[in-house]
């Protein structure tokens, strides 16, 4: 999957979101309000927090390392103790213009990984390969109207739209927009948590073919070692980090809209007040719920076979003056492109020996949902 670059239109300043970070979760909704500085580099952005240089950084974390990160030290960081309200905004008709790469494409990408994770010459054990779609929406639209729609139509709230200019010159006027059921790391003074999820079933209309499916899911061994991984890889980023760490020895159901997941709730004491929430999301990143393990070979086979993912399977959140803040896996998204009518949103799944090239594109299909219902998107 190429990210597709689109010249920047004239007039990108009256459809960028007027606030250059807003997350919207069940809990509260925090926003940034001006800019005082951008950062390209977390590493930087870091330690200009550290040293007091900046109060407050939002932004998204790219999946690659070494990558442009779109970090802002706003000028204010407003909270809010609920999630987003909005009047339901007029969206324009949006259709599916390509998938990036083909469905058929997409199925010989799984097989490739399966070929490897099945090889005893690999030691490949876990690799999440995604697809895109692209969109087109019929007239011009702002960020600020796709958070809204995203927002409004997840039963919890959770939302998000991120101007992406701090990456430099490419990045200039998009915009990450989504709804993300993963919490990568929150930190609260000493109080450090993360949800995982990994292992997904769809939901279905009828409710008792609905609990029949979670209960599958939560039996499921093929599912129950995808969701492993994350587990063993946050415990392994987390335990130098926090003391009384507690990590449940198995995964319960969880749901969106669309989609059940295996999700596992992490919490854990932070051992040096001085670790900032940003700086557990750059310890944590990038999880196997978005690459895979071994991290390094997962990531290698996803730029070899995909190209570069931008800013999807990266982090998006907040950290204030305190070290305090909140990390979303980015997830459930899109990018606006600076013209406001081409939308690029992205879906994938985490493969493993077990899995089923064919089960594997359906479940990227039920995953584009978030999006794609949102946005009144029929395919
Ligand atoms: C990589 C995605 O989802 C992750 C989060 C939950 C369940 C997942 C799965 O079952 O594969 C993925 O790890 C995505 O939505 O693009």
């Amino acid at each position: 999957m190429r990210v597709p670059v689109v010249a920047p239109a004239g007039d990108r300043a009256e459809r960028s979101v007027a606030r250059p970070f807003v997350l919207s979760r069940p809990h509260g909704t925090v926003a940034a309000e001006g800019i005082d500085q951008r950062f390209d580099s977390a590493s930087a952005a870091a330690d200009a927090l550290r040293s007091g240089r900046v109060t407050a950084l939002t932004g998204a974390l790219p999946f690659a390392p070494g990558h442009p990160a779109a970090l802002t030290a706003p000028h204010a960081l407003r909270h809010s103790p609920a999630p987003l309200e909005t009047p339901r905004p007029s969206l324009p008709p949006i259709r599916i213009s390509t998938a990036l790469p083909s469905e058929a494409e997409h199925v010989d990408r799984v097989a490739t990984a399966l070929r490897l994770l099945r090889s005893d010459d690999s030691d490949l054990l876990k690799v999440v390969l995604a697809r895109a779609l692209v969109l087109d929406a019929e007239r011009p639209v702002g960020a600020d109207d796709l958070l809204a729609a995203l927002t409004r139509n997840d039963p919890l709230g959770n939302g998000f739209a991120v101007d992406l200019t701090p990456a430099g010159d490419v990045w200039a006027g998009r915009h990450l927009v989504g709804s993300s059921p993963e919490v990568l790391v929150r930190r609260q003074g000493d109080r450090v948590t993360a949800h995982p999820l990994a292992g997904s079933a769809p939901r279905h209309p009828d409710p008792e073919v609905d609990r029949a499916t979670g209960e599958r899911l939560a039996a499921s061994a093929k599912n129950l070692a995808e969701h492993a991984h994350v587990v063993d890889a946050l415990r392994a980023a987390l335990e130098p980090l926090c003391t009384d760490l507690e990590i449940p020895d198995r995964p319960s159901l969880t749901s969106t809209r669309q989609l059940w997941h295996l999700g596992t709730p992490v919490a854990g004491r932070l051992r040096d007040p001085g670790t900032t929430a940003l700086d557990l999301a750059l310890a944590v990143h990038p999880t196997p719920a978005i690459c895979g393990t071994p991290t390094a070979a997962a990531r290698d086979l996803i730029l070899d076979l995909e190209g570069d993912r931008g800013f999807y399977a990266g982090a998006l959140g907040w950290c204030d003056a305190d070290g305090d803040g909140e990390w979303m896996v980015t997830i459930r998204c899109a990018v606006l492109e600076p013209d406001g009518v081409t939308l690029t949103a992205y879906a994938g799944g985490g493969i493993v020996a077990a899995s089923d090239p064919a089960d594997e594109l359906a479940e990227t299909t039920v995953k584009f949902g978030t999006v794609l219902e949102a946005l009144g998107v029929h395919s």
